[in-house]
């Protein structure tokens, strides 16, 4: 299996007391594949996954469970933390209700390159799905040099990444230029998709399809199509967008647009996010 496409890492809409929406979260899942993505994430973080209960992130992922198979399109849930043997019994319990899980490069302790390798060598090796290595060093505190990415590339039951660095680097360079058959690469950086599908990412998860699904995956298309004239430009166009949304934290931004289009009914965040303020709303706003 080699993921490609759009994947919408959902928020996680809220009422204005805090509780979570689930039935905003059901219709925009809808809205999001009517839209023209491939597929969902659940519990990313762009669901503020860290502040939910377990209770809460299990009633997520049951709605997201329930429309991707309604609609049978891949489903991608987000599991694990910065503790292997916790990693290993949260990717066990997403069992076999989904297509892959995506799972963060472990944060805060600043694990050796080769402890890198042992905890998703450990992962892969228990998961009941397929993993997706969650490559996002501004979060976790650690990169991924070259050499790592091919070794974790190589690892059985590994199908891809969602490389998030920043930037394209030389590591990301060595890794394009060699991935192998099958292997997924997503872009998970909303400025620097455009550019990395175009040195041949399989595909995309963006935050920043919440609001511009359609835009989002017209880019993905037209790279893949090799329209390299019509991909620029969808990617060129999607710049202003994707720097208002990301002007504060993520998902804040994304969510004040959601709320004042009325997809959402609320912009609440959990502390200690803050809702956005309104000046990055509306400078969101206007470059819909
Ligand atoms: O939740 C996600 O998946 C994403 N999170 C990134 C982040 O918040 O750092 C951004 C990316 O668009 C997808």
């Amino acid at each position: 299996m080699t993921l490609s496409g759009l994947f919408v890492p959902l928020v996680t809409p809220f009422e204005d007391d805090g509780d979570i929406a689930f039935t905003a979260l059901e219709r925009l899942a809808h809205s999001v594949l009517d839209g023209g993505a491939t597929g969902l994430v659940a519990l990313a973080t762009t669901a503020e996954t860290s502040t939910l209960t377990a209770d809460e992130r299990s009633r997520v992922l049951a709605v997201c469970v329930r429309v991707c198979e309604e609609r049978d399109v891949p489903l991608i849930a987000g599991a694990g933390s910065n503790s292997t043997a916790e990693s290993v019994a949260a990717v066990a319990q997403l069992g076999l209700r989904v297509t892959a899980a995506l799972s963060v490069v472990p944060y805060y302790t600043r694990p050796s390159q080769a402890g890198i390798v042992a905890h998703f060598t450990r992962l892969a090796g228990t998961s009941p799905v397929p993993l997706i290595v969650y490559n996002i060093p501004y979060r976790t505190g650690v990169g991924l040099d070259a050499d790592t990415l091919f070794q974790l590339a190589r690892i059985p039951n590994i199908i891809g990444f969602k490389h998030a660095v920043g930037g394209i680097d030389d590591a990301t360079m060595a890794m394009m230029s060699c991935v192998p058959d099958g292997f997924a690469v997503l872009a998970g950086d909303d400025l620097y998709a455009s550019p990395l599908l175009a040195l041949g990412a399989t595909g995309a998860i963006t935050a920043s399809a919440n609001v511009a699904t359609a835009a989002f995956a017209a880019l993905v298309d037209a790279w893949h199509a090799g329209e390299t004239a019509r991909a620029q430009k969808r990617g060129h166009s999607l710049v202003a967008l994707t720097s208002a949304l990301f002007a504060e934290p993520n998902p804040v931004v994304i969510k004040s647009v959601l709320a004042a289009q009325g997809i959402i009914p609320s912009s609440f965040v959990r502390l200690p996010l803050l809702p956005a303020t309104a000046s990055a709303r509306d400078r969101a706003l206007r470059t819909l």
